[in-house]
């Protein structure tokens, strides 16, 4: 059995766990033998194939980005793309299967390869932002809670020595559970998700309670936040290769909107991409490789089409339809138990 791995969208912390998890996972318990596809789609459509030996993924867990890099290619486009290409060149390097991982987008993809062109593709899931419905969380989103909540501790003791109000944007284009759960973690004094449009006024009102408390506000925005008389997500950087808005700099409109009407001195923050980069936590490394475990054995089990999942504490599985359908917001009510704590 020989698998061809790739890692598709935007990186993540626990990529290369993952690839070290399934490679371990095959060629320990299935005879597997591996290659990696470089750059996402890109190295499906191109042909651009390196063997991955299990040397090539020794202390690989701890490391993070992707030793295959990524990209935001679509594999039906192009001279080499569309099934019957891809399996033409799979056939002609012997490669039995795919192990896909990425976000929203890889996954749809995935699954069209398999439903519309009978390609041998399983996936495993990858957001940051943990806006995939059907696993309970993806890896990287505990490591980018992380380095979200150092940055809030940080930011809030400059914030207190000079009475300024601190504006801290994380990511998070359509759900804001990096928000959420790092600005619980730090204690924010609120919190401002896609899900959950705010006027300014609000805003302000919860700044100056802070203020009026003799504290300093800190204010915690997701990228994908809108005021609620913004039609569309603040975006001035263009789009990116798969023409959406280039999202960040929401924290660079509200500063001084909340400056201009509250008269207190405000600064902001973007971390930016920050956020991806660098070691996973060791709770994303073990979920990371335990999906990745998983993943080899749905190709043994020729389970195409599905996705490995984490289910409370068990790795499942689910159909890649199923997983990329919908979106995993933060409900209401979640938002509400935060809600207590603002101002
Ligand atoms: N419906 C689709 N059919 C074919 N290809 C698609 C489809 N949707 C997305 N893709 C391809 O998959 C690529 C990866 O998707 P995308 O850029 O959204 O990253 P992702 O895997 O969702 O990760 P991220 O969390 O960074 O968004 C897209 O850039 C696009 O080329
Ligand atoms: O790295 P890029 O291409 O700028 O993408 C940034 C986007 O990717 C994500 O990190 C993950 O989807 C989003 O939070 C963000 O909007
Ligand atoms: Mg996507």
């Amino acid at each position: 059995m020989k698998i061809g791995i790739l890692t598709s969208g935007g990186d993540c912390p626990g990529l290369n766990a993952v690839i070290r998890g399934a490679v371990l996972r095959g060629v320990i318990s299935h005879e597997a033998e591996f290659v990696g596809f470089r750059w996402g789609w890109r190295g499906v459509v191109q042909g651009d194939i390196v063997p991955l030996p299990r040397q090539e993924v020794r202390g690989l867990s701890r490391q993070g980005g992707t030793i295959l890099h990524s990209s935001r290619t679509n594999p039906f486009e192009g001279e080499g793309g569309g099934p019957e290409n891809i399996q033409r060149m799979l056939d002609e390097n012997g490669i039995d299967a795919i192990i896909a991982i990425g976000g929203e987008g890889t996954l749809t993809a995935a699954r069209r390869l398999v439903d519309e062109g009978g390609i041998n593709v399983v996936g495993v899931p990858k957001t940051i932002d943990n806006d995939l419905a059907a696993t309970d969380y993806s890896f990287g989103f505990d490591t980018a809670v992380e380095i979200a909540t150092e940055a809030i501790d940080r930011l809030r003791t400059t914030a207190d020595s000079h009475g300024r109000c601190m504006v801290v944007e994380v990511m998070g284009r359509h759900v804001g559970w990096i928000a959420l759960h790092s600005g619980m973690a730090g204690g924010a004094h609120a919190i401002l998700i896609p899900e959950q449009p705010m006027s300014i006024d609000e805003i302000c009102h919860y700044v100056e309670s802070v203020r009026d408390r003799g504290r300093a506000p800190v204010i915690v925005v997701a990228e994908g936040f809108k005021l609620t008389d913004m039609e569309a997500e603040h975006s001035h950087k263009g789009l990116d290769a798969f023409n959406r808005p280039r999202l960040g700099g929401i924290a660079e409109l509200l500063a001084p909107m909340i400056e201009a009407r509250t008269g207190i001195e405000s600064r902001d923050t973007v971390l930016g991409h920050i956020q991806r980069g660098g070691a996973p936590s060791a709770y994303d490394r073990v979920l990371a490789t335990r999906l990745g475990m998983a993943a080899v054995d749905a190709v043994k089990d020729q389970a195409w089409g599905e996705m490995v999942t984490l289910r409370g504490t068990d790795i499942a599985r689910v159909s890649i339809r199923e997983a990329t359908g919908n979106l995993n917001t933060v409900p209401q009510s979640r938002y509400d138990e935060a809600r207590v704590l603002f101002g």
